[in-house]
């Protein structure tokens, strides 16, 4: 059989002497080709990640909007904002392994989706797979599956929600929400407890209003393991968003 050093003589003889090869031996040689098919295929988990996530939402898993959003250029002007700041720093560093899913609620403004996506944002450059979306487009993506000219099914979309590894649902209580759409949240995130998967969710409304629309099964399973729940409860930032910032 050849050996690294074999293939590498046989090399350097057809090469031109001109050319430079980036490595001088056969072991060299081995390293190097390694370390390809290592980039090659962290790239194509990439590519995979990515097509999955335009299969979902037609879109990356983080809106434009919230793209540049890290822990960063979040300001802290009060305690509360210091606390959530610091909460939410503490459960990207953790989210390897962890089950532990959170709920940011409170007023509108407040950071809830700014904090959502500098977790977002963090566990996408260690590469994670994340996914922020609200309610009603999750439903829209659901309910596209039953037209005729869908390439995808329920199950499959329901299946691909259930396996990023960070799914973050927006706009809860927003609209009053129809048993179609209590019982697709709920079958998503049973689907994403039972494979140990964290959801979180954000709300303008408290954890009892969250209750009464979701349920107790739903908001039960969010509780999972050492999750983290966080009252956003200073005045909205929006006014003073110049747009211009990040
Ligand atoms: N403490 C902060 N520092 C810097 N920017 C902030 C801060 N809080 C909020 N913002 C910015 O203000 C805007 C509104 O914040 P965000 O969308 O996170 O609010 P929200 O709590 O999710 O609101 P809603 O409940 O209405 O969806 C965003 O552009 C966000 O980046």
């Amino acid at each position: 059989m050849k050996t690294p050093n074999d293939l590498f003589n046989r090399l350097k003889k057809l090469m031109p002497t001109e050319v430079k090869p980036k490595f001088t031996s056969g072991e060299e040689l081995l390293a190097w080709n390694q370390e390809q098919g290592r980039l090659r295929s962290e790239a194509i988990v990439r590519e995979n990640r990515a097509m999955k996530m335009q299969r979902i939402m037609g879109r990356s898993g983080i809106r434009e909007l919230h793209m540049n959003c890290s822990f960063d250029n979040y300001r802290v002007e009060n305690e509360g904002q210091r606390k959530a700041l610091s909460l939410a720093r503490e459960y990207a560093a953790g989210f390897d392994n962890s089950i532990s899913s959170f709920v940011f609620s409170g007023r509108p403004g407040t950071g809830k989706n700014h904090l959502a996506a500098a977790i977002g944002n963090d566990l996408i450059i260690r590469g994670k797979s994340v996914l922020i979306v609200t309610v009603a487009d999750l439903m829209s993506s659901m309910k596209g599956t039953f037209s005729g000219g869908s390439d995808i099914t329920e199950e499959r979309l329901l299946q691909d929600l259930s396996t990023v590894d960070l799914l973050v649902i927006d706009e809860i209580g927003m609209q009053s929400e129809s048993r179609y759409e209590k019982v697709i949240i709920n079958q998503i995130v049973d689907r994403r407890s039972s494979s140990k998967r964290p959801t979180g969710m954000l709300s303008n409304l408290d954890p009892a209003g969250m209750n009464a629309l979701l349920g107790e099964r739903v908001m039960d399973r969010m509780r999972l393991g050492n999750s983290l729940w966080v009252r956003f409860d200073w005045e909205s930032y929006r006014s003073r968003v110049r747009g211009d910032e990040y």
